[in-house]
């Protein structure tokens, strides 16, 4: 197969493809294939960012989904185990237009193919990623079958079969299949070149965080901001939380639809509002903060993804360029009055942030921790911990 041919969409596999996308639409899209080999079915979305491929893929909100990179060259600085923001790679697989080449770069202690053969994830090279981004834009996010078989066979009515079977994300809660199995403290802190990852002080107010499927590098804006962090686990009880003292609770990102995730999310959440307890909510915990306090989420088109995405701060019109990776969002038209809009996208206006005016709690739809991303909107962090003293 030639490099990065346009989208095909035949259903006999051209010469060398040993990777296919085979979309529920039954649109199939040939490639090649390396990570792990066999099959996966989730949802296709593409993410815009030029740099941070490894955060990206560690990202626990990416559960069950297939990410395009626009960015033609993926792999290119190998892997390290540092720039990771979970233990593992969380998204499905990913699809890159270019073929993985040996790693250049200093820091680099691997292939991105060979990590993610480790860690079971597909990848498939030589997309017209440019053709499948304007596909998920006009169509809104598929849901598909990544596959790859090194021996160039598959079985192609399975495939479609899986593609259409996968119940989609709408009404699906991951958030349990990705936190961590105990409650457990959290020291790290910022990165520097040379030391890596340096440690919190193990001082001041008492951050639980509760994991839906935490980045790790949320836990450590909120360590440098000055706050001593404990996570636990998504499903803990009012009481557990309250028996570790906080005096602050923070929700964290994650994957799946928030609406489902809400049969234990919510009602906990209710009860740290009624206590006055402030919160601060990233993503999927801004869109569990809406629910609680009387809001609706809805599935987006095709959702923002990417590390350039302007938002507009309502209370001065300043503009932060953010990270982002959603694909559902708080109806802006569903707040109940005691809730305001705080942010906004400029690209699409939709709802960025919302802050409760008789409560201490707020939240924002994008990622202020970044990785990978810019770091603008860092002072939500220290907003939230000074508040806290
Ligand atoms: N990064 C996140 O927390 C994503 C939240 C949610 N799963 C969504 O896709 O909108």
């Amino acid at each position: 197969m030639a490099q990065s041919e346009p989208l095909r969409m035949s259903d006999t596999p051209p010469e060398g493809a040993t990777g296919v996308l085979v979309l529920a639409s039954g649109d199939i899209i040939w490639g090649r294939g390396f990570g792990a080999a066999g099959h996966a079915a989730g949802e296709v979305c593409f993410n815009t960012a030029m740099t941070g491929y490894q955060e990206v893929m560690t990202d626990p909100s990416y559960a069950r989904q297939i990410i395009c990179f626009t960015f033609p060259h993926i792999g290119n600085v190998g892997v390290n185990e540092e720039d990771v923001e979970a233990d593992t790679p969380h998204a499905l697989g990913c699809i890159v237009r270019e073929d993985v080449t040996a790693p250049s770069n200093f820091r680099s202690l691997g292939r991105l193919d060979d990590w993610l053969a480790e860690a079971g994830r597909i990848g498939l090279s030589g997309i017209d990623t440019r053709a499948l981004t304007r596909l998920v834009r006009e169509r809104g996010a598929p849901n598909a079958v990544i596959a790859h078989s090194p021996d160039g066979t598959f079985d192609m009515p399975a495939l479609l079969a899986e593609a259409r079977g996968w119940s989609g994300l709408e009404g699906l809660d991951l958030a349990k299949d990705v936190t961590r199995d105990e409650t457990a403290g959290w020291n790290g802190g910022p990165w520097a070149l040379g030391s890596g990852y340096g440690a919190g002080s193990g001082e001041g107010p008492h951050v639980v965080a509760i994991d839906y499927g935490t980045k790790k590098n949320i836990l450590r804006r909120l360590t440098n901001a000055g706050a001593r962090v404990t996570v636990v686990r998504a499903d803990a009880s009012y009481d557990d939380i309250m028996a570790l003292a906080p005096d602050g609770v923070f929700l964290s990102n994650g994957p799946g639809d928030p609406a489902a995730t809400g049969e234990y999310a919510i009602p906990v959440i209710r009860k740290l509002l009624d206590a006055d307890m402030p919160i601060f909510g990233i993503c999927l915990g801004h869109q569990l903060l809406g629910i609680a306090a009387g809001a609706k989420t809805a599935k987006m088109f095709q959702g923002h993804r990417g590390a350039n995405h302007p938002v507009k701060r309502l209370s001065d019109g300043r503009v932060e360029i953010t990270s982002m990776n959603h694909g559902f969002a708080v109806d802006a038209d569903s707040l109940p009055a005691n809730v305001t809009a705080t942010h906004i996208s400029l690209f699409d206006g939709t709802l960025c942030g919302i802050e409760l005016t008789d409560k201490r709690a707020f939240g924002v739809q994008y990622h202020p921790e970044a990785s990978p991303g810019p770091q603008d909107s860092d002072y939500l962090f220290e907003n939230f911990v000074k508040g806290l003293a």
